[in-house]
Formats: structure tokens, C-alpha cells, sequence
């Protein structure tokens, strides 16, 4: 059992898990074939000796575990993506993130996100940032791969700029480090995908939510959360009212 408290070992955890995946890119490591399945099982099977050594009596979703459900009855679930943003971790970007959340009934109170090839980490405990005034034009992050209709629709409505981006982790950071005011997701993704990004991001002071402005809801038996906002909260009312002007794009 372990003294930190829940943000330092979220911190500690994704820093450690971030070691891990660095050293699997450094040339010569580890084949180009192999690399996002070694990333994935190696910091998978870190992050799991890690939390269950520092909080025995907790739960663990994972992306990289098989879910038996029985975290559904419990009140603490650590939700973790031990890799995200695969795609860009096997072409070798730096667009790629560890995630290490807490939801405590349902509610994602605490979490890290390192961004390791950048060697950042962010987390609950983080000081929140004082954010610049606002462009004119705001920056929106999408998918670099699959950005849903329905986000580009609204970025034009807004009139944001596109910027296009690999990892969900990596542009809730870029929303957190005030490099871009908008992330809009939509057309699936899991829960470990943006438990931990949104957790900071509410940290941060930001905005969070589903995009029809309900709340992102964690430790669900289906794990499925397929859209969400992350945004300066000066833009929340605008961008959710010109997604409801667009749910005709949606399936
Ligand atoms: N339509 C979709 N269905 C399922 N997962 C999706 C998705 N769009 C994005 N994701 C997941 O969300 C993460 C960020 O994606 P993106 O970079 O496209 O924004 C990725 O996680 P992983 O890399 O952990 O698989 C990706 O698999
Ligand atoms: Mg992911």
C-alpha cells in the first residue's frame, strides 16, 4: 500500500509507464512491426503491477485487460489506456500518450496523462494554468485519422481552425497547455481513452462533457463513451449548441 496520494501515483505511474515506452522507440529496440504491441503489453503489464501494489483493494479497467465486470459494484476504478494514440506511437510521432485515471463513482476525480515524448506529464495535482486571452479564430483538435462529419461541420459553424492531431490524451493536453481552445470528438471511443484526459482537463478548469452537454459518466459495464468536449469554457455553450444544430450527421 503506498503513501502517495491518488494524483502523486497517478503521476508516478504514468511517468514510469512513459520510461518504459520511450525506451521501446530508442533505435534498434524493438522491430517497426512489433512496436504497438510491445508498447501496449509492456505498459500494460507495468501500470497493473504498479496499482495493484499501491492500492490492493482498487479496481483497473484497462484497454490492454480482459474486463470481467466485477469493477462495475466497486466505488474506485482505475481507468487506464497504457497507450493511446497507437497509430502514432508505431510511425514513431510524438503524438502518443499514457493515461492513468481514477473514477470514484462514476466521476473521473483524479488522473495523469504523460505525454512521454515530449516529457510531460499533467496531472490532478497540477497547479491550474492562467490561460491566455482567447484567439479570435479558435484552434480546434480532431483526429488526424478519423475525424467524425460532425466535428468538421462544427469547426466551420465556429469557424475554428482544424488541427489535426493523434491520441486523445495528446489533445486534451494541447487544450490543457493552451496551444489550442477546442477538443470535439465523435463517432466512438472508450472509456480509457478519455477518463484521465478529461479528469486533468477539470483540473485544469476547463470544460468536459459528452457532446450533448450531459456529463461524461465512467466505470460503466459497456465501456463505450464515444464522444466528448474539451474546451475553454468561454466556448462550451457555442460549440454544444452548433452540435445540436448538426445531430443529422450523427448514426
Ligand atoms: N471511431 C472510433 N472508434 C473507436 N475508438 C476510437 C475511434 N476514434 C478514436 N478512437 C480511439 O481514441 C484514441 C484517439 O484516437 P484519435 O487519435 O483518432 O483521436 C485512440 O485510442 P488507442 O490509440 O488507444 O487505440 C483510438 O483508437
Ligand atoms: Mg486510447
Amino acid at each position: 500500500m503506498s503513501d502517495q496520494t491518488d494524483a502523486q501515483l497517478a503521476r508516478s505511474v504514468a511517468l514510469a509507464a512513459a520510461e518504459v515506452l520511450r525506451d521501446l522507440c530508442v533505435a534498434g529496440a524493438c522491430p517497426d512491426t512489433e512496436l504497438g504491441d510491445r508498447g501496449d503489453k509492456d505498459a500494460n503489464a507495468l501500470i497493473l503491477r504498479l496499482l495493484h501494489a499501491a492500492r490492493p483493494d482498487d479496481y483497473v479497467l484497462s484497454e490492454e485487460a480482459a474486463d470481467d465486470g466485477l469493477r462495475c459494484a466497486a466505488r474506485r476504478v482505475w481507468v487506464v489506456d497504457p497507450l493511446d494514440g497507437t497509430r502514432e506511437f508505431r510511425e514513431r510521432r510524438e503524438d502518443w500518450a499514457v493515461h492513468i485515471g481514477l473514477a470514484i463513482d462514476g466521476v473521473p476525480v483524479t488522473g495523469a496523462v504523460a505525454l512521454p515524448a515530449a516529457h510531460r506529464v499533467f496531472a490532478t495535482d497540477d497547479a491550474p494554468p492562467a490561460f491566455a486571452p482567447a484567439p479570435q479564430r479558435p484552434r480546434m483538435v480532431v483526429s488526424r485519422s478519423r475525424a467524425h462529419p460532425i466535428v468538421l461541420a462544427v469547426a466551420e459553424a465556429i469557424g475554428a481552425e482544424l488541427v489535426p492531431m493523434g491520441s486523445a490524451g495528446a489533445k486534451a493536453m494541447a487544450v490543457v497547455q493552451g496551444d489550442a481552445e477546442i477538443y470535439l470528438h465523435a463517432g466512438g471511443q472508450y472509456e480509457w481513452d478519455n477518463c484521465a484526459p478529461v479528469a486533468v482537463a477539470l483540473a485544469a478548469g476547463l470544460f468536459a462533457s459528452r457532446i450533448d452537454g450531459s456529463a461524461l459518466v465512467y466505470n460503466c459495464r459497456d465501456p463505450l463513451l464515444p464522444d466528448l468536449l474539451i474546451c475553454r469554457r468561454e466556448y462550451a455553450e457555442q460549440v454544444l449548441a452548433a452540435v445540436a444544430a448538426a445531430t443529422h450527421l450523427l448514426p
